[in-house]
């Protein structure tokens, strides 16, 4: 076991010790019954090794080229601290497109960028397994529909992605949060899919994840108001809810895919480090007739994207 593993790993490890390696896909690119007794037990997973380098290096490379191209005079700031930032039009139509988002501490007290807009960037979303070839060709590969299949899902429908950066010194904390809460279905069925694009330590703002959190269910939504603009429906406080010591850091070596449940309560600290955390991240639900995207989720498609299923054809 590499120098990556972190405290919850080794537990894990120790307990399966002599059977197949529980942090690896099976051979057939399917999850083996413990990784799912783990996943539903735990509500994440950690997949080592999913991407491959090259996989890895293409999607970094994509998102520099997209980073290149951008003009920052159309600039939006993402917070989670204050999501009254994010209210804006650009916000809610990120759901269509290929849309950037500052990191808070981008800007000097003048408005100009304190770096490089390529150091300055929160994160890309949200529709890049959609818009973007590269991404679309990653997101949708054999390999992400029989993960999504293994899983349960008999229509995995993929509906949000982000490229997330974590900047070096400025990448901005992500407060404890359910991904359910952001893109709802009745009944619940979010899954997040995270892959790092580089080496995730608790230096550089590695996920933290409080096993077994989803089991309290999703404590609130965010939703998107009839004069379009975003709210959550109630105060949470993830703190109170959750001790801070029941959380664990997901370290994680580039290409691992951490499997989120919808309801899982996680977060990430902001990276005071010289190097950054980029990773990539989608989220998938449903699609079947049996559950229904509700249709006050911020997250609305319209135009050129429509919603479409993971090809699970040849799976
Ligand atoms: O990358 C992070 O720090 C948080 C990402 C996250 O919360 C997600 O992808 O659901
Ligand atoms: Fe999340």
């Amino acid at each position: 076991m590499a120098a990556w593993t972190s405290a919850y790993s080794q537990t894990w490890e120790a307990s399966t010790e002599g059977r197949a390696s529980p942090l690896h896909l099976q051979q057939d690119g399917c999850l083996s019954a413990e990784q799912l007794v783990s996943f539903h037990r735990d509500g994440f997973l950690v997949i080592e090794g999913f991407a491959t380098a090259s996989e890895v290096e293409e999607l970094r490379r994509r998102a520099k080229e997209l980073v290149e191209g951008f003009d920052p005079a159309t600039r939006s700031v993402f917070s989670t601290k204050s999501q009254a930032i994010t209210t804006d039009q650009y916000f809610l139509e990120s759901g269509n497109n290929i849309s950037f988002f500052f990191e808070e501490n981008a800007f000097r007290e003048d408005g100009n960028l304190r770096q490089d807009k390529a150091l300055s960037i929160n994160k890309i979303g949200h529709a890049l397994h959609d818009a973007d070839p590269v991404f679309r060709r990653f997101s949708r590969s054999q390999k992400v529909a029989q993960l999504a299949q293994s899983l349960g899902l008999q229509r995995p429908l993929p509906v949000q992605s982000m490229y997330i950066f974590k900047q070096p010194k400025i990448g901005g904390e992500v407060r404890p949060h359910q991904d359910s809460t952001f893109l709802y279905t009745d009944p619940p069925s979010v899954v997040g899919l995270w892959w790092a694009l580089e080496d995730a330590t608790r230096t550089n703002g590695c996920l933290w994840v409080a096993p077994g959190s989803h089991a309290k269910g999703v404590a609130r939504r965010f939703l998107r108001t009839p004069d379009d603009k975003v709210a959550f429906d109630k105060d949470v406080d993830y703190l109170q809810l959750f001790n801070k010591d029941e959380f664990v850091p997901l370290e994680v070596p580039s290409g691992s895919l951490v499997l989120l449940h919808g309801a899982n309560v996680h977060f990430s600290y902001e990276n005071q480090s010289g190097k950054s955390r980029h990773a990539y991240s989608m989220h998938v639900i449903e699609g079947a007739p049996s559950h229904k995207y509700l249709p006050d989720n911020w997250l609305q498609r319209k135009g050129e994207f429509q919603f479409e299923p993971l090809d699970c054809t040849s799976t």
